[in-house]
């Protein structure tokens, strides 16, 4: 980890409390957003890891699926992780937002939340966002619509009828339209829209919510050259803001987007490093690139 991902972490930190403290002062409806935000500000990162994991396995029928997997992320950081089919991404990922349950091992959120100890809605509220490989947006609301939901926080139907957005909000669902250059789309029916805007605009709806790890799996699976390259950017503003995971197959993409690379191999790390460091590994090219 570099001091600059660690510098970024710290002052990410800083900025979440900064913000709690505000939402807390105009409290009514922002008191919701506040609650998420002040959730993941409590994230302690001054260990300089985000997420950190440690000899966990796990065996479906005997199959040992993750094998004394160990590997951390830094605060900021933009994680690529590759391997071949079957070699555990997914179900690293089920691990981490609590979708499966390791049969050993340690996972860890900062340095003091045990994500074993916490079920998938909660370690969603603590700020681990997951994006599947499919865009799952509502196609018959428009894109204004689907990132407002994203917001919804209040319960019930009655009280999401009348969920207004207060102004931080606004400013937020603005900035997010901004990120994920979806501006001069705010009022088309999310349906209509390309696979790639589809993925910008889900994106976006874990965006709204802030949080400080995303996982995401094949972002780029089914996208134009056009929309993989808006893709990287998007990635590459995301980075120091939020930490990244990204599961992807498609190498130029990652060439793009990449620090460091992780290459899973039955259930473990087979490689870690620059994408020429894991594309010059004997072990890497005989189980995976070189196939
Ligand atoms: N619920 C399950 N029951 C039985 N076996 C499973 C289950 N989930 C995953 N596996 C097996 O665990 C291994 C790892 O699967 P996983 O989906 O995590 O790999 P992956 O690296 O994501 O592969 P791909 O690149 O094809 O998506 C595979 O052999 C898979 O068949």
């Amino acid at each position: 980890m570099t001091p600059d991902l660690l510098q970024q972490g710290a002052q990410r930190v800083a900025e979440h409390a900064k913000l709690v403290s505000q939402a807390t002062e105009s409290g009514g409806r922002s008191a919701g957003y506040g609650r998420v935000v002040q959730d993941t500000a409590q994230v302690d990162v001054t260990h300089g890891r985000i997420l950190y994991l440690e000899d966990v396995s796990v065996s479906f029928d005997g199959f040992k699926a993750i094998n004394k997997l160990s590997l951390d992320i830094a605060p900021g950081e933009l994680r690529c992780i590759i391997g071949p089919n079957g070699a555990g991404k997914t179900t690293m990922m089920d691990i981490i937002t609590g979708k499966t349950r390791p049969d050993e091992g340690t996972v860890f959120f900062g340095s003091t939340i045990d994500l074993l100890r916490h079920n998938e809605p909660e370690i969603a509220q603590l700020g681990i966002g997951r994006k599947f490989q499919k865009p799952t947006v509502f196609e018959h609301l428009t894109v204004f619509e689907n990132l407002e939901l994203a917001l919804k926080t209040p319960k019930g139907v009655k009280a999401s009828m009348f969920f207004k957005l207060d102004s931080r909000q606004s400013d937020r669902l603005a900035e997010v339209l901004h990120t994920i250059h979806l501006q001069d789309s705010v009022r088309v029916q999310a349906g209509t829209l390309s696979h790639g805007q589809k993925q910008w605009l889900e994106i976006g709806m874990l965006l709204m919510q802030d949080p400080k790890l995303l996982l995401l799996d094949e972002p780029v699976a089914g996208m134009t050259d056009h929309e993989t390259e808006r893709t990287a950017e998007l990635f590459l503003t995301l980075k120091g803001k939020h930490s990244l995971m990204v599961v992807e197959h498609d190498m130029s993409f990652i060439r793009t987007i990449s620090d460091i690379v992780t290459v899973l191999c039955d259930g473990s790390v087979l490689a870690q490093g620059t994408l020429d460091q894991v594309q010059a590994d004997e072990r890497v090219i005989e189980v995976y690139l070189g196939r």
